[in-house]
């Protein structure tokens, strides 16, 4: 069974940001992910991470903004001083809050130009940061109109295209059951490509254990493949979110 964490961005939102890792810690998880870490002073995230026993997995790199702003500008090729500005201040705040997995968001763009941008934007990255694991996620277009990157043929082509070992793909399966309407077979596609999964339900990106899709079949194939990531809940709680990890408890229940 994976190691689960709690997409604080979107969970425990009933409560300041600081105190979501303590309750987390205690509802289970072993792990947050945080999207935009800009608006709070990382000594601060560390300490409360620390202080709660909790690794802090992955965090976006910039824009800082969630509610409605721009998604990312690594294939936006006008701004490509942007991105590279903004991803030496995601590399500043991974490194106190000791975060492994850094996801660039490839923005709103499209035709070749994007493509040569994205790729030169990730080359650049993968040699700037060695040490980091980078992401790239396929988003689809309903939530995200516009977005370069959602569709996992091009995410592969890309990946393998770069073939740096610090590029990888982020498996989130909202999305990717949206693209591609089958999540496992999307998972035996990608399998060797993943460093990093986020999980929800589809459709309505509630708790995983609403919608469709069948996650302790999930779990156990990404045993079989001997996974050894994250798995990190990312989804709109129902009601408060300690009501709805009955998913969280069934996990670990067959972990134990
Ligand atoms: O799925 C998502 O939307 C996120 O993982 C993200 O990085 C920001 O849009
Ligand atoms: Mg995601």
């Amino acid at each position: 069974m994976p190691r689960f964490a709690a997409n604080l961005t979107m969970l425990f939102t009933e409560i300041p940001i600081l105190d979501r890792f303590a309750v987390a810690a205690e509802a289970g998880f072993e792990g947050v992910e945080i999207l935009f870490p800009y608006d709070v002073a990382a000594p601060d995230l560390s300490r409360a991470a620390i202080a709660a026993g909790l690794d802090i997995v992955l965090i976006n790199a910039p824009p800082p903004n969630w509610a409605g702003g721009p998604r990312g500008f690594a294939a936006v090729p006008e701004l490509q001083d942007r991105f590279r500005r903004d991803f030496e201040r995601s590399l500043r705040v991974a490194q106190v809050l000791r975060t492994r997995h850094i996801h660039l968001m490839a923005g709103r763009a499209q035709g070749e130009a994007a493509l040569e941008t994205f790729v030169e934007n990730l080359s650049w990255a993968t040699k700037r940061a060695p040490h980091a694991s980078l992401t790239i996620e396929p988003l689809n277009q309903v939530d995200m109109p516009g977005y370069f990157l959602s569709d996992y043929g091009l995410a592969i082509d890309i990946i393998d295209r770069i073939a740096a070992p610090n590029l990888g793909l982020q498996l989130d399966t909202y999305h990717a059951q949206h693209i591609t309407g089958d999540i496992m077979a999307c998972w035996r596609k990608v399998a060797p490509l993943v460093r990093h999964i986020q999980i929800a339900g589809h459709p309505g990106r509630q708790e995983p254990d609403t919608g469709t899709l069948d996650y302790p079949a999930f779990f156990a194939e990404l045993d079989d493949w001997g996974y050894r990531g994250w798995v990190a809940g990312e989804y709109n709680p129902r009601q408060t979110t300690l009501k709805g990890l009955d998913w969280l408890r069934r996990a670990l229940a067959v972990r134990s």
